[in-house]
């Protein structure tokens, strides 16, 4: 599966080339979407759902925050303490699946991961990043794939080890924070003075230097949600 991510935001606005970013999901199992409040983290992980659903992959959604942006849409979905259930269906799926020795396709969204891993105890914790770790590093081999949303994702939250499995990382937003820049491309320099548009973050890809992102800009984002919703429906009944 490939997925359009967004475009080169320097070729954008110098020529009005469109160069497509891709994730070439073979090749990297696992995304990333940081940002700040009201960067464009929904409507990017929307538009990259909505290319999973159009090609009727298997998708489960957690989603910790329980806003509107994500509800009504699969069948697998939970909010709040529902997030669980979901992770433990999505770990149940793939310990199956190994022990079948198949190879599956299912996608995990996870909107606001942080907060939910850091609402559990010590316990609960070891217990839920031990299963996320577990698919974090074999999830490639047998096609189960994560994809987290939060503001911010520290070290207390993903260590650098499991970080590091998540092969593309995003930051969505126009300004980014030393903190937010270490902990997302360490080995970069990244201009903090600058402020970039609407629609724009940053990305960076397997042995390439950080790029600024460009987001289709969705004139209707509630038509996005709307869309959605019909394609789940489709699909899943
Ligand atoms: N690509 C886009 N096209 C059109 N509008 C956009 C786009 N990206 C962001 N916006 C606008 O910015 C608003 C906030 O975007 P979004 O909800 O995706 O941010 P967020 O990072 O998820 O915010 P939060 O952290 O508060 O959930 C949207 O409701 C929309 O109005």
């Amino acid at each position: 599966m490939i997925i359009k991510l967004g475009y080169v935001h320097e070729k954008w606005q110098q020529s009005g080339i469109k160069v497509p970013i891709y994730w070439k999901v073979e090749k990297v199992p696992h995304l990333l979407i940081s940002g700040e409040t009201g960067g464009g983290k929904t409507i990017l992980s929307q538009f990259i759902i909505n290319q999973l659903m159009s090609a009727h992959k298997d998708i489960l959604i957690a989603d910790y925050k329980a806003g509107s942006d994500w509800d009504n849409i699969v069948p697998d979905y939970g909010e709040y303490a529902g997030c669980d259930n979901i992770i433990n269906t999505f770990y149940n799926s793939f310990v199956n699946t190994i022990t079948k020795k198949e190879v599956a396709e299912k996608y995990l969204i996870f909107d606001e991961f942080s907060s939910f891993s850091l609402s559990k105890d010590t316990r609960e914790f070891k217990e839920l990043m031990a299963k996320i770790s577990h698919i974090a590093f074999m999830g490639r081999s047998f096609g189960y794939h994560l994809i987290f949303i939060s503001q911010q994702f520290n070290a207390k939250v993903l260590d650098t080890a499991i970080r590091d499995q998540f092969g593309i990382k995003l930051y969505m937003g126009s300004t980014i924070s030393t903190e937010s820049a270490n902990m997302l491309f360490p080995n970069s320099e990244i201009n903090k003075g600058i402020h970039l548009p609407k629609c724009c973050g940053y990305v960076s890809l397997p042995e390439r230097e950080v790029d600024v992102i460009q987001i289709p800009y969705i004139s209707k984002p509630q038509r996005l949600k709307e869309l959605l919703i019909k394609k789940g429906k489709s699909y899943f009944d």
